[in-house]
């Protein structure tokens, strides 16, 4: 018997049954006692296309129905050595975006007074902000590793400062970003000048476009990324709509030309080793992913951010 919590396993009960938590966890009101915590953030007032990411958090549970314990791959065993639970969401305010900033934030500085790190179920990318207010307070300026089709660093959309386009303008603006620890990956599409993403490289970025990850593994790249940076705590922030809508079309901003689902878990298994104090998978669109598997692309991912943190066990 663990002393640790266990996913409840397929062949205890049906992988269609029991709890609607991740990977069908125990659930518990506070991140007390935990390593690690899965949280969803079921918000999507901050999306400017298609909508619908406010379900992302429950269609993620329930299709992480399909995940085991033990990483056959990279032979990690996070419930060997971490407690990790599912913790719920956080109480948004449906009709109030600026509002969600300090709801969010604030929700965060509990869970990481508990010294627990949090994986987060989205809902839009606009909530990487608050929580990296809340990291950033903890732990100081964080390296970021961003995967995404978009830079996400817009001055405003609408006039507007606080939109699923603008989280990591206004990351850097308030110094939560320690930028030449930060890069970029998968960034492509349309725009509206070369700045769009220039910007970036202005703040001293690494951009990685897409363009320059087709046909090739992604392990050298994630080589460069450890180096890069460095022993420092660095968060990890996942759009799913950085792979391929081939792969995960249930999102709200596509655009073509993405990363393929090994490239997205080539970067993720790439973070191992490094100080990671939290991530989130954020954009995934239930309304449009109507088999399920976009939103099983971000539970696995969710997973193997599980797996890269420090202090899981490895079993061979
Ligand atoms: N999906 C996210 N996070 N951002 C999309 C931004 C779209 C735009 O800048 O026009
Ligand atoms: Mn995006
Ligand atoms: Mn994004």
């Amino acid at each position: 018997m663990s002393d640790f919590n266990q996913p409840l396993g397929g062949n205890e009960m049906p992988r269609f049954g029991g709890p609607a938590t991740m990977m069908r966890l125990p659930t518990q009101t506070s991140a007390e006692g935990l390593d690690a915590a899965f949280i969803g953030i079921p918000m999507d007032i901050g999306t400017s296309n298609r909508p619908g990411t406010r379900l992302g958090p429950r269609q993620i549970r329930d299709e992480s129905r399909m995940l085991r314990p033990y990483n056959m791959a990279t032979r990690a065993a996070p419930f060997d050595s971490l407690q990790v639970a599912d913790i719920g969401d956080v109480p948004i305010n449906t009709f109030n975006l600026p509002k969600n900033l300090d709801i969010i934030s604030r929700f965060y500085d509990d869970v990481l007074s508990h010294d627990c790190v949090p994986l987060t179920l989205g809902g839009d990318h606009t909530l990487t902000w608050p929580i990296l207010r809340a990291i950033a307070k903890k732990h100081g300026p964080v390296g970021l590793i961003h995967i995404d089709a978009h830079a996400d660093v817009n001055e405003h959309m609408f006039g507007e400062e606080v939109a699923h386009g603008c989280p990591f303008r206004r990351a850097q603006e308030e110094g939560l970003l320690d930028a030449n620890r930060v890069v970029q990956i998968g960034l492509r599409g349309t725009g509206y000048a070369a700045e769009d993403f220039d910007w970036c490289r202005q703040q001293g970025f690494r951009v990685v476009q897409a363009e320059q990850c087709w046909h090739k593994s992604l392990e050298p790249l994630m080589a460069e990324v450890r180096e890069q940076m460095g022993d420092g705590p660095v968060y990890i922030s996942f759009d799913i709509d950085g792979l391929d809508p081939s792969v995960a079309p249930g999102t709200g901003t596509v655009e073509m030309g993405g990363l393929t689902s090994a490239q997205g878990l080539e970067i993720v298994r790439g973070a191992q080793g490094l100080n990671i104090v939290g991530g989130d998978l954020v954009e995934v669109s239930p309304p449009y992913d109507p088999s399920g598997n976009t939103a099983l692309m971000g539970a696995t991912l969710l997973y193997e951010m599980l797996c890269v943190l420090p202090g899981v066990a490895r079993r061979d």
